[in-house]
C-alpha cells in the first residue's frame, strides 16, 4: 500500500477556500505576488519598522529548490524555484515537529517508542509517573517525556493503569497534547505548528468533526487530565485542526503514526502528484520529484489515494482537507483516459457509464457509448460504498478473497475500475509472497496471473502516478519475477528457444533496472530500499545469465 498523506498548513486570513483550478493555481502567482510578499513579511515580523527584531527564518526546513507562493484559493503553496529533475531531492530529512499515534489509531502503541503493544493493555507495562501505556516501564523511547511532564504537572496522575484499555479513544488526545506541550517546551517548534492552517471556521460549522474533537480530545485534555487552566478549548481545537489538515501518516506499514513537519506541509494537493515522500527510522521526512518540474510550477503531492475514483477522492478532500479539488484528473470524467471510475453499461456492455459532470457530485451517470442508460448519483454512490466496503473487508493476505472479489464484480466493474485496481495491486504483491504462494511454488498459471496483473496495472499507473513513483517501482519489481521464472521453466522444457529466452531476460533486466533506480531513492531502512537492493542484486545475476546465454548487451 502506498501511504496516504494527511495534512495542510498555516494561518492565512481572508482566504477563499472554495476550490482551485490549475489555471488559477498558476495565474494567481503573478496577480497576487505583492499581496503574498506582504503577508509573508507580516508573518516573519518584518515590515513593521523594527529593524533590530530577530529575523525568524520564514519557514523552517525550506532549503530545497522551492519557494512559497500565495493563492486566493489554495493559500500558500510551493513552486519550483528552478527546473527540478525527476528523482531530485526537494526537501531532505526534515525533523518532525511532533509524532504520535494516529487518530483512532489501531493497534495500541507504546507511547515512548511507538512499538505495537498487544491487547489488552492491562497486561502491559505503564509509565510509573503518569500511568500511560509503554512497552516497558523504563522504555527509553524519545516520544513520551513531553506529555508525561504535562500530565504530572496537571495533577491527575498516576492514571489508572488500564485507562487506555478502558478508553482507547484517549489515544486521540496524545498528539494534540504533544503539540500543546511545545508551547512552553519548544517555542520555535510551537511557532512552526502555529503557522499551519487549522480551518477552524469550516470545522466549527461541521458538528460531526467539532463535537468528536470536543469529546475525544478537548474534554480528556482539559477535564480528565486537568489541564483546563493551561489550555483553552480553542487552543485544543486549533491543534486538532492543524493535525487533521497537515499531518502525514508515517512509520512502517500498520504502525499508525502521524507527524507534523515544517515546510513539507506547504505542498499543495494534486491527484496526479509530481513528488513522492518517505520517512526514515527517526521519522525524518524527505520529498523527491517523481517527474521533472519546470521552474515556477507547483510542487505537489496527493493527499488522497491515487488508486481511488474521483468521487471518493473529492469526498475525502472535502471532508478531511476542506477544499474541492478541481485538478486535471478530477475535471476529466475519463480520469486522464484511465476510465478508472467507469461502470459497465447494462444495455450495451461497454465500460462507459460515467458522471455527466465529475465536479458535481449530484450529477447523473450516463453511458457515453450508447446513451441508453443512466443512473442517479445517489444510487452510484451507494453502490460504490457497498463495493468499497466489501473490498476493505478483505483480509490483506487472502489471495482467494481478492480473486473472488474480482470475479464477483466483473460484470459491473471493468478491469480498469479503481476497486479492481486496488484488488489487483494487492494480488500482484501476494502472488510470490503470501504463505502457500511463494514464487517457486506458483504454477505457470499463477505466474502468468501475477505477470498479467502487473502488466495491466503499469499503463494505468503511468497515467495516475507517473514517473519515478514508488507504486511504479514496486510493480516493476513484482513484474520481473514471473517473467523470469516462466521463461526459465519454458526454456528448460524446450517450449522456447534461446532467442526467446534472451528476449525475456532482457525484459527482466529492464524491470529490475527501473525498479532499482526508483526504489533506491527511498530511505535506507525502508522496505522499498530493501526491494531496491534486492533488485540490484538480482540484476547482477540476470546480467550474468544473459552473458552466459550469449547476450551481454546491456539493457
Ligand atoms: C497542507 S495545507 C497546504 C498549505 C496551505 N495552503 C497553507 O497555506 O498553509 C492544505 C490546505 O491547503 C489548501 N489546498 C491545498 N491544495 C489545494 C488544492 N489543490 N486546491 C485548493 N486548496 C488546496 C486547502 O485549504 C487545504 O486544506
Amino acid at each position: 500500500m502506498h501511504r496516504r498523506h494527511k495534512k495542510s498548513g498555516g494561518k492565512h486570513k481572508n482566504r477563499n477556500r472554495g476550490g482551485h483550478d490549475t489555471a488559477a493555481q498558476r495565474d494567481d502567482d503573478e496577480e497576487n505576488r505583492p499581496q503574498g510578499e506582504e503577508e509573508e513579511a507580516e508573518e516573519q515580523g518584518k515590515g513593521k519598522g523594527d529593524a533590530d527584531a530577530p529575523q525568524q527564518p520564514q519557514f523552517q526546513g525550506l532549503t530545497g529548490p522551492v519557494e512559497v507562493k500565495n493563492s486566493e484559493i489554495m493559500g500558500r503553496y510551493l513552486v519550483a524555484s528552478r527546473d527540478i529533475a525527476a528523482g531530485e531531492w526537494i526537501l531532505r530529512s526534515l525533523e518532525p515537529l511532533v509524532v504520535g499515534p494516529c487518530q483512532g489509531g489501531r493497534p495500541a502503541l507504546c507511547l515512548a517508542c511507538h512499538v505495537q503493544l498487544g491487547l489488552p493493555l492491562r497486561l502491559g507495562a505503564h509509565c510509573p509517573r503518569c500511568g500511560l501505556p509503554l512497552c516497558s516501564a523504563d522504555c527509553p523511547g524519545p516520544y513520551h517525556a513531553a506529555e508525561c511532564a504535562l500530565l504530572v504537572a496537571g495533577g491527575a496522575t498516576p492514571l489508572a493503569p488500564d485507562l487506555l484499555d478502558v478508553r482507547p479513544d484517549l489515544y486521540n488526545a496524545i498528539v494534540p497534547l504533544r503539540c500543546l506541550a511545545l508551547r512552553d517546551a519548544d517555542p520555535e517548534k510551537w511557532a512552526a505548528v502555529n503557522q499551519m492552517e487549522a480551518h477552524n471556521d469550516v470545522r466549527r460549522a461541521r458538528p460531526a468533526i467539532w463535537q468528536a474533537n470536543e469529546q475525544l480530545v478537548v474534554e480528556p485534555i482539559r477535564s480528565a487530565w486537568r489541564l483546563a487552566s493551561r489550555f483553552s478549548a480553542d487552543e485544543v481545537h486549533t491543534v486538532c485542526g492543524v493535525l487533521e489538515v497537515n499531518a502525514f501518516e508515517v512509520g512502517p506499514q500498520g504502525c499508525s503514526v502521524r507527524a507534523l513537519y515544517p515546510a513539507a506541509y506547504l505542498m499543495s494537493h494534486d491527484c496526479t502528484p509530481n513528488t513522492s515522500h518517505a520517512d526514515d527510522a527517526e521519522r525524518r521526512l524527505s520529498v523527491r520529484a517523481t517527474l521533472a518540474i519546470p521552474k515556477g510550477q507547483p510542487v505537489t503531492l496527493s493527499y488522497a489515494y491515487t488508486l481511488q475514483g474521483t468521487l471518493r477522492r473529492r469526498q475525502h478532500l472535502r471532508e478531511g482537507k476542506f477544499f474541492d479539488c478541481v485538478c486535471r484528473r478530477c475535471s476529466d470524467k475519463t480520469e486522464l483516459g484511465t476510465f478508472c471510475s467507469a461502470l459497465i453499461c447494462p444495455k450495451c456492455g461497454e465500460a462507459r457509464v460515467l458522471p455527466t459532470d465529475p465536479l458535481d457530485e449530484a450529477s447523473a451517470w450516463e453511458c457515453v457509448a450508447c446513451a441508453q442508460y443512466s443512473a442517479n448519483a445517489a444510487s452510484v454512490d451507494l453502490l460504490l460504498r457497498r463495493l468499497g466496503d466489501q473490498a476493505e473487508a478483505i483480509d490483506a493476505n487472502d489471495v482467494h478473497e481478492f480473486e473472488a472479489f474480482i470475479t464477483k464484480h466483473e460484470k459491473l466493474l471493468p478491469p480498469c475500475h479503481y476497486l479492481m485496481l486496488g484488488a489487483k495491486h494487492s494480488l500482484c504483491q501476494l502472488y510470490g509472497k503470501a504463505a502457500e504462494y511463494l514464487i517457486s511454488d506458483l504454477s505457470d498459471d499463477m505466474l502468468r496471473r501475477k505477470r498479467d496483473l502487473c502488466q495491466q496495472l503499469l499503463p494505468l499507473i503511468d497515467l495516475l502516478e507517473p514517473g519515478l513513483s514508488r507504486l511504479r517501482g514496486t510493480i516493476l519489481y513484482e513484474l520481473h519475477a514471473p517473467i523470469m521464472v516462466l521463461a526459465t521453466r519454458a526454456f528448460e522444457t524446450r517450449s522456447i528457444n534461446k532467442k526467446d529466452l534472451q528476449q525475456q531476460m532482457r525484459r527482466v533486466a529492464q524491470c529490475l533496472e527501473q525498479a532499482a533506480q526508483i526504489l533506491a531513492l527511498d530511505p535506507e531502512d525502508s522496505p522499498e530500499r530493501q526491494m531496491a537492493d534486492a533488485a540490484a542484486q538480482a540484476l547482477v545475476q540476470v546480467n550474468e545469465w544473459r552473458r552466459q546465454i550469449g547476450n551481454n548487451q546491456k539493457c
